[in-house]
């Protein structure tokens, strides 16, 4: 850490710290994670270990980078770029939701971010605003991948896992083995709406006021869902209240997204995950026919799909 000036913090968890750096001798500014954690601790080892493996795999414009990972003192430190700001602070600028094309430009973005994690059979689990950074020129960077895993891996140490519940598909807030990638699609739904008038669509106080905020949208959990809800022990005894007053996805968003959004983000929001929009599906939805940069990735997503045959 002696070639970096601190500058500030920029993120904080139970992992450690996210710090904004100037390399003394280079000038650039970068962002490093410095874990909490020493290296002696085995488990914390091998869940950086793993977090590094994914950062070294996921190489795209719209995930932020890693530059460099050292050891020091015990501790261990990560160095990415840094990007000027978060799509946090960018819906706080605009309480009031985001302009059309604007969402439309930063969800595509992101779709090519998480197509190049689901590629790699990478979930990222842990998608939202502040989770989004975006840079001068409004390019997206995906970033935090502490919660990110592999569906290949063997291990379903899930006990860590604690991401935020307003964007947490209803199969992850039932239980936390049997979830995919459309998790991060459900995730990208929930963003969407938010993007659109300022306000998350599930504002969740806790995990079953988070279940009835989906349900009274979306209509009841599946039946495989109700069967893991009256099974697991953290509902023993519980129910939902009666949904008095159900509001749609239509009755929310008509006057505020035009009908292809609509239909885009109901292709996201299916309480089955395996309804859901695929990644490759939802960057080849009508709703984003319009954009210059969609008909072109489109081409090279088409060529590459008759390359994979
Ligand atoms: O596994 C991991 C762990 C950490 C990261 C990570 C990598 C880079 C960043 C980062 C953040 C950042 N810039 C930034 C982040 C947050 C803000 C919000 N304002 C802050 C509070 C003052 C403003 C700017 N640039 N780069 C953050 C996290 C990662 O991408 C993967």
């Amino acid at each position: 850490m002696n070639k970096y000036e601190v500058l500030g913090v920029v993120g904080e968890g139970a992992y450690g710290v996210v710090l904004k750096c100037k390399n003394k001798e280079t000038n650039e500014i970068v962002a490093i994670k410095k874990f909490k954690e020493t290296e002696d601790n085995e488990i914390v080892k091998k869940s950086i270990q793993r977090e590094v493996k994914v950062l070294r795999l996921l190489r795209h414009i719209n995930i932020v980078e890693l530059k460099e990972a050292f050891k020091r003192k015990g501790r261990i430190y990560l160095v990415f770029e840094y990007v000027e700001r978060n799509l946090l602070e960018v819906l706080e600028a605009s309480p009031s939701g985001l302009e059309p094309l604007y969402i439309k430009k930063t969800i595509f973005q992101l779709l090519k971010a998480i197509y190049c994690c689901h590629q790699h059979d990478i979930v990222h689990r842990d998608i939202k605003p502040e989770n989004l950074l975006i840079s001068n020129a409004n390019v997206l960077k995906l970033c935090d991948f502490g919660f990110a895993r592999s569906l290949t891996a063997q291990t379903q140490d899930l006990t860590d896992y604690v991401a935020t519940r307003w964007y947490r598909a209803p199969e992850l807030l039932l239980s936390y083995s049997n979830y995919d990638k459309g998790v991060d699609m459900w995730a990208i739904g929930c963003l969407l709406c938010e993007l659109t008038d300022g306000n998350p669509l599930f504002p969740g106080e806790n995990e079953m006021d988070q279940l009835y905020l989906i349900q009274k949208m979306l209509g009841p959990l599946t039946p495989s869902q109700q069967e893991t809800f009256s099974k697991n022990p953290r509902f023993l005894g519980m129910k939902f209240p009666e949904i008095s007053k159900p509001e749609t996805l239509e009755q929310r968003y008509l006057c505020k997204l035009p009908k292809r959004a609509i239909n885009f983000v109901k292709g996201l929001l299916k309480m089955e995950p395996s309804e859901r929009l695929t990644c490759r599906q939802a960057l080849k939805h009508q709703y984003f026919e319009d954009l210059p940069e969609a008909i072109e990735f489109m081409k090279e997503l088409d060529q590459q799909i008759e390359q994979e045959k």
